[in-house]
């Protein structure tokens, strides 16, 4: 029987579309809410890849078995690439997407279009007990727009703007989202390279 496939994640956001991209896999997505046992883990790294490495071994370390783990954010340019590793935590601890957005927004007030570019980027983490951790990155590329426009996805896809679909990532539908996103390109990656993992 196919083992199940573990992501040390309590974003449902995220474990929605995880659910999406590996369809048909016929495995089971479990998260960190189907171990709710298991303490808050601290993401102290300074880097996406420290912070996914931290998620994916010490879940790996604790159930002994492969884990993925996933640390995002959005990068700015004209905030110098803010608020990046500090996305979910933005506007404080509480991880509210809404006062993130308007954060933001605030932040990036009197910033013309062309000055507003963006970028997403995802590095999934996979940690095997006493293997060396693997990694793979994806990147979208956006605009932020200067007020919201959807209502699917989550996070700051409301104000993240497609050029090319003439849309926010909150308007497109999560099969069209995961085709182009940067935690799509990263899943793209890794199924590549399954072989090489207990996965
Ligand atoms: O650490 P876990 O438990 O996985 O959940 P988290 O929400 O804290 O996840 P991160 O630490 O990786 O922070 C990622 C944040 O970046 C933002 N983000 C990442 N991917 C996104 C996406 O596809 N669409 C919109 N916002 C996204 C969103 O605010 C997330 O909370
Ligand atoms: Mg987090």
């Amino acid at each position: 029987m196919a083992t199940d496939i573990i992501i040390a994640t309590t974003n449902k956001g995220k474990i929605k579309e995880f659910k999406q991209l590996f369809e048909g896999n016929e495995r089971v997505i479990k998260s960190l809410l189907d171990y709710p046992h298991i303490m808050d883990i601290p993401e102290d790294g300074h880097t996406f890849h420290e912070n996914a490495a931290i998620k994916a071994e010490t879940l790996a370390g604790i159930l002994n078995c492969t884990v993925i783990a996933d640390d995002s954010g959005l990068e700015v340019d004209a905030l110098n690439g803010a608020p990046g590793i500090y996305s979910a935590r933005y506007a404080g601890e509480q991880k509210n997407d809404a006062a993130n957005i308007e954060k933001l927004l605030k932040e990036l007030e009197g910033t013309p279009e062309e000055k507003r570019t963006a970028r997403f980027v995802c590095v999934i983490a996979v940690a095997q007990p006493g293997e060396e951790t693997i990694y793979f990155k994806g990147q979208f590329d956006g605009i932020i727009t200067s007020q919201p426009q959807g209502e699917k996805g989550f996070g700051y896809d409301p104000i993240f703007y497609i050029p090319e679909l003439g849309q926010t990532a909150a308007e497109i539908s999560s099969n069209e989202k995961n085709a182009r996103s940067h935690r799509g390109k990263a899943i793209q990656e890794l199924l590549k390279y399954k072989n090489l993992f207990n996965l």
